[in-house]
């Protein structure tokens, strides 16, 4: 177990998007850290693209909460706003999909939103302290709009009201883009009422059809989406709040306007930004636009899902995941060697002598603090599952020399259970499963050799080989020594 009394760690590494480099993270108050992360619009079921930014982000703040740190983590729900193209016409992503699925627009928010999180809670993914929706807080987004205009840098125009970006210089410090070679996507009439056809939109006049409406200053309408996300993590995090999440591709234009909103309104914004980078398929980003996605619940369909869970955190947050069944296989063969080392420790404490085994604790401790200073350096996991899987080595050799001491043996379980348990979030239902799998096979084992004793008495060889290779196919040796047959994995 992570110790509930650890001082907050001074040094926890970060790559800071906005820095273009690794720098050392400090709270805006100490012993505490206030996350914001850009969460899903809730539009269709959730595909393993998406797994990849919510179990990066969920290891993120799980280190956290292991190196001392209390965690205010914030991820929104978009139910309004976002429109198709992620432009600033073209219908809203949720109203299209109800007058799809003939639904209403709030039954479509809704129903999504449970199957996200259904989708997260299988692979372990901890619950955000706060899950904000957008349509929750229309008062705060038209606020943070009013005070935009009052300082000169948003306009209303036929109802709607844009952001100006030409008034605000320091738009595109975080993606490096120079506003004169941004190019102009909307179409002809929502150009004709900007000042400037980069302005986005803030708020967006309704059409008697538009559903989804709010009264506002400007005329009934509703937000544009970059405008919630600004409002919302202000609201829950406050000023200077540490550290703002995402995928790589939210860095423009969205995160860019949450920042110009945010400080062109006066305020401070995120301290840290952190940006995951994509899922892939032959090379492509997984979406759902280019339509090469497998929902979570497929996946979850074939594979177990700390399986998918461990094939993330195989790969760091920074890199490329990519997608394939060989992957998956290989993660699956990972997976197993630990929970297996697990199982064999479980097994193996039943029936442990007193007393500890200095040459492993060592090989634990050491292991341990590899395994931490992988995460302290801006969450490196891969290196920290080779951490595991070093532990998972010398725990195998250590139990196949002979019995160790039962003090070591709670020493390497506790090490499992809060690295790749609390840390990586890697034993959620399967903690249990090895358990409950170890009893089966146990009980099974012993009959199976109970069966080939009783042949060898007959001395019905042949009988009894069978038996052994049958078991040697499917990577279990028996031994035979003087107490009886013993077998091993
Ligand atoms: N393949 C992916 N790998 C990692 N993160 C992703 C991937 N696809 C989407 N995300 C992240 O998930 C969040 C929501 O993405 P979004 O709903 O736009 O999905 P999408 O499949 O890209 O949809 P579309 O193709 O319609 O744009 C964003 O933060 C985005 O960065
Ligand atoms: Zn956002």
């Amino acid at each position: 177990m992570t110790d509930p009394n650890r001082l907050p760690d001074p040094n926890i590494v970060l790559y800071d998007t906005m820095q273009r480099q690794k720098v050392r993270f400090e709270p805006t108050t100490p012993g505490h850290v206030g996350m914001y992360l850009c969460g899903p619009t809730v539009y269709s079921d959730a595909h393993l693209g998406h797994a990849k930014k919510e179990v990066a982000f969920d290891v993120v703040r799980r280190t956290f909460e292991h190196f001392g740190y209390r965690v205010r983590f914030v991820a929104n729900i978009t139910d309004v706003g976002h429109l198709q193209n992620d432009s600033d016409d073209g219908e809203d992503k949720m109203l299209a999909r109800a007058r799809l699925e003939q639904l209403e627009p709030m039954e479509v928010a809704d129903k999504y939103f449970w199957s996200f999180f259904k989708d997260m809670d299988d692979l372990n993914v901890k619950r955000p302290s706060i899950n904000p929706r957008a349509t929750g807080h229309i008062q705060e987004q038209i606020k943070l709009i009013e005070e935009l205009i009052a300082r000169g840098h948003a306009y209303e125009s036929a109802g709607s009201v844009y952001f100006d970006v030409r008034s605000w210089p320091e738009y595109g410090k975080l993606s490096g883009r120079k506003l004169d070679d941004l190019e102009v996507g909307t179409r002809e009439a929502v150009r004709e009422e900007k000042r400037d056809p980069r302005d986005f939109a803030l708020w967006k006049h309704a059409e008697p059809e538009h559903l989804m409406r709010w009264d506002s200053p400007w005329g009934v309408g509703f937000p544009g989406w970059h405008i919630e996300c600004s409002a919302m993590s202000l609201k829950y995090l406050g000023e200077g709040f540490d550290i703002h999440g995402g995928g790589l591709d939210l860095q423009f234009p969205h995160h860019e306007a949450e920042i110009a909103q945010a400080e062109a309104a006066g305020h401070h914004f995120a301290r840290y930004w952190m940006h995951n980078n994509m899922l892939t398929v032959n090379g492509e980003k997984m979406s759902k636009s280019k339509g090469n996605f497998t929902t979570i619940q497929d996946v979850l369909k074939k594979y177990d899902p700390m399986v998918v869970r461990f094939l993330l955190v195989s790969s760091h947050y920074r890199s490329v995941t990519e997608f394939s069944e060989e992957v998956f296989d290989s993660a699956r063969n990972g997976y197993r060697r630990i929970t297996e080392a697990l199982a064999n420790l479980e097994r193996a404490l039943k029936d442990a002598p007193a007393g500890s085994d200095a040459a492993l604790n060592s090989k634990i401790d050491a292991h341990t603090q590899a395994f931490e200073d992988a995460l302290r350096d801006d969450f490196n996991t891969p290196k920290a599952v080779a951490a595991l899987f070093g532990l998972t080595t010398d725990v195998n050799a250590a139990l196949n020399s002979g019995k160790v001491g039962r003090e070591s043996i709670e020493r390497a379980l506790n090490a499992y259970r809060t690295l790749g348990g609390e840390v990586l979030g890697l034993f959620a239902a399967d903690a249990q499963t090895a358990q409950d799998d170890t009893e089966v096979v146990d009980a099974l084992m012993e009959l199976v050799l109970k069966a080939r004793q009783h042949y060898r008495l007959q001395k019905q060889y042949a009988q009894a080989d069978d038996v052994r290779d049958t078991l040697n196919r499917v990577g279990v040796t028996v031994e035979d020594t003087r107490d009886g047959a013993r077998w091993k994995r």
